[in-house]
């Protein structure tokens, strides 16, 4: 029987766990730091829009991981950031106690955003899947998780890396669906990737202060030249029309406790925990330099977010005048603040 091995137990992580473990499909939840020892110790406080309920869920520390069996499937859930460390400790573990090892054997899911996992994955892995997830999912508080997706938690499209789709595929989106997830397969999941990233080259934004108006014409000009970039690098981006499954009744829940402003990106600094954006903004400056194409809009959102991650934390949003004037005249000296403190408090910012 399938088991699926979840690697990161945030709010993508434990939000699986908690609907694998309502809907009796086969886990085992891999996490780190205080979010695991929490969820050993007290299960996992998950709200979603019709109520909030404490899960027991089957977690483990990576310190002491399950031994693998030979019908795993891995799905990775870290942030990119941290995913070739996560791959590098399970790339070689053996399966069932055999010869076998886990990256020649267990097909391994790639559920980040941005366009860089996948390719690190296959370095070691011989069978990987991209999964591109659409979910309001909010992780600031330790032990706890808010998915405000209704009425299914998420939207997720699934392939075969770099192209195709199979069984596992199939069955990764069948289990989800038994999940109250919408799950669809692709044969070109590069493709929902890079649309998706469109959205996430924004995320940035939730960083900053300033009015509304001057952060919209910010995301439109980074979008913009995201879509250059990738178009330049042989993207042709995914559109909503092409979904084999509607999406039309899918919303955010209204007091779901997800509010505007706090995505993925905004809730890493809010818990002091490591940026993604080196590989949501840094993968489009990066393309761009692939192809020859200037990002200045998202190498200046990618260069002050860099310098604030290092302060381990988001005591007040960053000034948005800086990152206009760094973008509109890149060769000036970054005008945010560089004395800062770099020490490293993980967690430091997590209500408890
Ligand atoms: N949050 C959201 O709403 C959405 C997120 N995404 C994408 O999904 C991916 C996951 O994001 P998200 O769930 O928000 O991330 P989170 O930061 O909430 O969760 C990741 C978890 O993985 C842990 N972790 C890091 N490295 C390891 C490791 N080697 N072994 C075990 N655990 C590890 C982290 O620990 P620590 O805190 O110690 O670093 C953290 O607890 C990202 O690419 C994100 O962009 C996509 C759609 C929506
Ligand atoms: C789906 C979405 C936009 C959810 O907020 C996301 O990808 C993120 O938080 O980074």
């Amino acid at each position: 029987m399938t088991r699926y091995i979840i690697i990161g137990a945030g709010a993508v992580g434990a939000s699986l766990a908690a609907q694998f473990e309502l809907s009796g499909v086969d886990y085992a939840l891999v996490g780190r730091g205080a979010q695991i020892r929490h969820i050993i110790d007290h299960g996992l406080t998950y709200q979603r829009p019709a109520g909030t309920r404490q899960i027991g869920l089957k977690a483990f520390d990576t310190a002491e991981p399950p031994p693998l069996k030979k019908d795993d499937i891995l799905l990775l859930t870290v942030k990119s950031q941290d995913a070739a460390e996560a791959l590098a400790f399970w790339a070689w573990h053996p399966v069932d106690g055999s010869g076998v090892l886990t990256a020649s054997r267990l097909p391994l899911v790639t559920f980040q955003n941005g366009l860089a996992t996948e390719a690190i994955a296959l370095r070691t892995f011989a069978n990987v899947y991209g999964a591109s997830i659409l979910t309001p999912a909010r992780f600031t508080e330790t032990g706890k998780v808010v998915v405000g997706g209704d009425p299914q938690v998420a939207v997720v499209t699934i392939g075969r890396y770099p192209h195709g789709s199979d069984a596992v595929a199939e069955r990764l989106a069948a289990d989800l669906g038994r999940s109250d997830y919408i799950a669809e397969t692709t044969d070109d999941i590069r493709r929902w990737k890079a649309a998706k990233l469109l959205h996430n080259v924004r995320n940035v934004l939730e960083l900053f202060d300033g009015a509304e108006e001057a952060r919209t014409a910010f995301g439109v000009a980074l979008v913009e030249e995201a879509k250059a970039v990738l178009t330049a690098a042989g993207y042709s981006l995914a559109s909503p029309s092409e979904r084999a499954v509607s999406i039309a009744n899918w919303r955010v829940a209204e007091n779901s406790g997800i509010r505007p402003g706090q995505q993925s990106t905004w809730q890493s600094f809010t818990r002091g925990a490591s940026s993604e954006v080196d590989y949501l903004n840094g993968e489009i400056v990066f393309l761009g330099r692939l192809h020859g194409i200037a990002a200045p809009y998202n190498e200046a959102a990618q260069q002050i977010a860099g310098l604030a991650a290092r302060k381990r934390g988001l005591p007040a949003l960053l000034p948005f005048d800086s990152l206009r004037s760094l973008a509109e005249n890149p060769l000036a000296s970054s005008p945010y603040p560089t004395s800062i403190d770099t020490e490293r408090t993980p967690d430091r910012n997590i209500r408890r």
